[in-house]
């Protein structure tokens, strides 16, 4: 299981994925897309990424906003694995 990771390194690593919030134990980014069929194209997506890393993404879908919560539930904090989510997920963008 990947460490939790401190408060330094939280800071640090946050500054590399500057489209994502830091909020507690998550990490979190609102994405807005035109219509409620292009916001779920995006969050399809996710699955490839999500099953290759086995680490998966919490997902709020309100019809055209994705809301996308990264935290390492097994670890009970932010580990390296939702830093690496984070840009992989980005880069779908
Ligand atoms: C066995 C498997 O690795 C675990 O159940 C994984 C699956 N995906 C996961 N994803 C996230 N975000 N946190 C987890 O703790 C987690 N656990």
């Amino acid at each position: 299981m990947a460490e939790v990771l401190q408060e330094t390194q939280v800071k640090e690593m946050a500054s590399e994925v500057p489209d994502w919030k830091v909020e507690g134990k998550e990490l979190k980014q609102v994405m807005k897309f035109k219509d409620f069929v292009t916001a779920m194209d995006f969050v399809n997506k996710l699955i490839e990424p999500a099953e290759a890393a086995g680490h998966h993404p919490d997902i709020a879908i309100s019809y055209n906003t994705v809301t996308i919560s990264l935290t390492s539930h097994d670890a009970g904090g932010l580990t390296e694995k939702d830093f690496a989510m984070a840009k992989q997920i980005s880069s779908l963008k």
